[in-house]
């Protein structure tokens, strides 16, 4: 024990730490370096890039670790480049490390929804803001575990830098043990030296894990409320969540839908052009799913979108939104070709986005699509901060009068994860409008909703466009609802429209056989005061 004791404490060993601990530095942040260009390689569409970080994996995954350190310290003095023994074994680590780490960064952004990245880039998010604000955050949580062992691992692999002559620790034990031939406690001594650092790397990655636990930042939002000396919300923010928790409770019970339709038609026969599209054609794969579809949508019209599944309903909105390419056709919206430069060419990614902030096109998902890491009023002030150049306090202030608006300012700062499907369908909403957009897409907004949940989504809606008069396009399989509130049906079958007419109209009697057939199979939502639709 005494001699346990000895080595332990030994100066010749606890500079070997040193060593060590030196030697898993280089190799870890090096790692973090060079996995960052790669992983951003392997992610890359060009074919070449993604092809050459394979290559370095497979050379650096398939050969051993010692005979790349080797290699650094004896083969690259060929080259002209002598590095010292720490460095040499350190860089071989990195270099090695870092097709791990690249991995690890590639599936934790791989992981991250493509539903939120749709929604980013639907809110006007450039790449650039979609990764550091969506995609990186979530990202780099999810990779913390892993990139714990990862520590771990390298700290254990730096004790192959003996093969080049650094005095790291199991170095120095192998050489005390020849020596003084106490190989069991100097061993011993040496074992509890790893574990004491490997257990540190370990207690680090615990308490990041804990500092980044979004359901412990979600319950220590819930009790800073009660205790001053720990808010994590700003002190103005505080007083707006219970006023407007007030005025939700106080809110005028909503509007009758609307009954004046010849009024509105005349209103709407007058206003300007919210959204035209002329001939728009697409294909997947050489089948064609959108067919030469001519379509407008007047400044303040409510029109709900039909048919069967596969007709292309969800494919025509992404196109409006240039969140998907077609292959002929033109989307014009406030006027504007959503996507294309003056000259006829693509925008780039980053100007597209920019350029659906500036027109404004709101889209809300079947899947709702929140920010996985936000809260409530975080997913609809971030964007507002982020894409639109708000103020924190701006942003904070039109977030929460939104959520009253759809009911949830008691819930403002909850996970998406702790909300019920229809409340976030109505956070999402509240996100949509947040930037106050000239045109609305709603893409089945209940159609991934529990029956009991679907009407609160709906009564919102109905709201949005009977008190607001937005311009709305809404993918629906609600007929009751399509009929109380939009002004206009547009039937789609096979990727063309069939049937475009006032709501009632096409709902009571439908002119075409597609319509008839769709109409009768969704016969179990009743018509207010329908006759059965027209057989075909
Ligand atoms: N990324 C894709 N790759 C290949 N085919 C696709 C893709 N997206 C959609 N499709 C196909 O295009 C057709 C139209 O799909 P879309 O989702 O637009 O229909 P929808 O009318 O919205 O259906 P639903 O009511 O079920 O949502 C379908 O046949 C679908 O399988």
């Amino acid at each position: 024990m005494d001699l346990f004791l000895h080595y332990l404490s030994l100066p010749y060993l606890i500079e070997g730490i040193g060593f060590t601990l030196a030697a898993t530095l280089i190799g870890l942040a090096g790692g973090v370096l060079v996995a960052l260009p790669l992983a951003a390689m392997q992610l890359s569409r060009h074919r070449v890039l993604a092809a050459a970080a394979r290559g370095y994996a497979v050379i650096f995954r398939g050969t051993p670790l010692v005979l790349q350190m080797i290699f650094f310290y004896n083969a690259l003095p060929y080259a002209g480049i002598k590095l010292p023994g720490l460095l040499a074994a350190g860089l071989a680590l990195a270099f090695n490390e870092a097709t791990f780490i690249a991995e690890m960064l590639r599936s934790g952004v791989v992981g991250v929804d493509r539903g939120q990245v749709l929604a980013g880039q639907a809110l006007g998010m450039t790449p650039r803001v979609l990764l550091q604000r969506v995609v990186a955050p979530q990202a780099l949580r999810s990779m913390l575990p892993a990139m714990g062992n990862e520590a771990v691992s390298t700290l254990k692999n730096s004790s192959l830098a003996s093969v080049v002559a650094v005095q790291e620790l199991t170095l120095r034990s192998t050489q005390l043990a020849s020596s003084t031939f106490d190989f069991f406690p100097v061993f011993i001594a040496s074992g509890v030296m790893y574990l004491v650092l490997t257990g540190a790397f370990s207690l680090v990655q615990l308490a990041l894990e804990a500092r980044f636990d979004l359901e412990r930042q979600a319950a220590l939002r819930g009790v800073s409320r009660w205790l001053p000396w720990c808010r994590v919300m700003p002190a103005a923010a505080a007083g707006p969540v219970e006023a407007a928790a007030a005025a939700e409770a106080e809110a005028p019970p909503p509007p009758a839908a609307p009954t004046d339709r010849e009024a509105r038609a005349a209103r709407l026969a007058e206003a300007p052009v919210a959204l035209r599209i002329n001939g728009l054609s697409k294909a997947y794969g050489g089948r064609p799913v959108l067919q030469d579809l001519n379509l407008v949508v007047k400044a303040g019209e409510v029109v709900a979108l039909l048919g069967p599944s596969g007709s292309g309903k969800s494919t025509l909105l992404r196109c409006i939104n240039h969140l998907d390419s077609w292959d002929a056709g033109r989307i014009h919206v406030g006027g504007h070709r959503l996507g294309y430069r003056p000259d006829g060419q693509l925008m780039s990614p980053a100007d597209l986005a920019r350029e659906r902030a500036r027109l404004g096109v709101g889209m809300l998902f079947q899947q709702f699509n929140l920010f996985a890491h936000l809260t409530a009023r975080e997913n609809v002030a971030g964007p507002l901060r982020w894409v639109h150049g708000w103020s924190a306090e701006d942003a904070d202030r039109r977030a929460l009068a939104l959520l009253a608006r759809v009911g949830l300012a008691a819930r403002a700062d909850a996970l998406p994860r702790h909300l019920s499907g229809g409340q976030q369908q109505r956070v999402a909403i509240a996100r949509a409008l947040a930037p106050g957009p000239s045109v609305l897409l709603l893409d089945e907004p209940t159609s991934a909703l529990d029956p009991e949940l679907v009407n609160e989504v709906l009564e919102v809606i109905r709201r949005l466009a009977v008190e607001d008069g937005l311009t709305m396009l809404i993918s629906t399989h609600q007929l009751r609802f399509a009929a109380e509130v939009a002004d206009r049906v547009v039937v789609l079958a096979g990727g063309r429209i069939v049937e475009s007419g006032p709501a009632l109209q096409v709902l009571q009697q439908p002119g075409h056989p597609e319509s008839a057939r769709f109409l009768r199979v969704m016969a179990a939502d009743v018509l207010p005061g329908a006759a059965t639709p027209a057989k075909d």
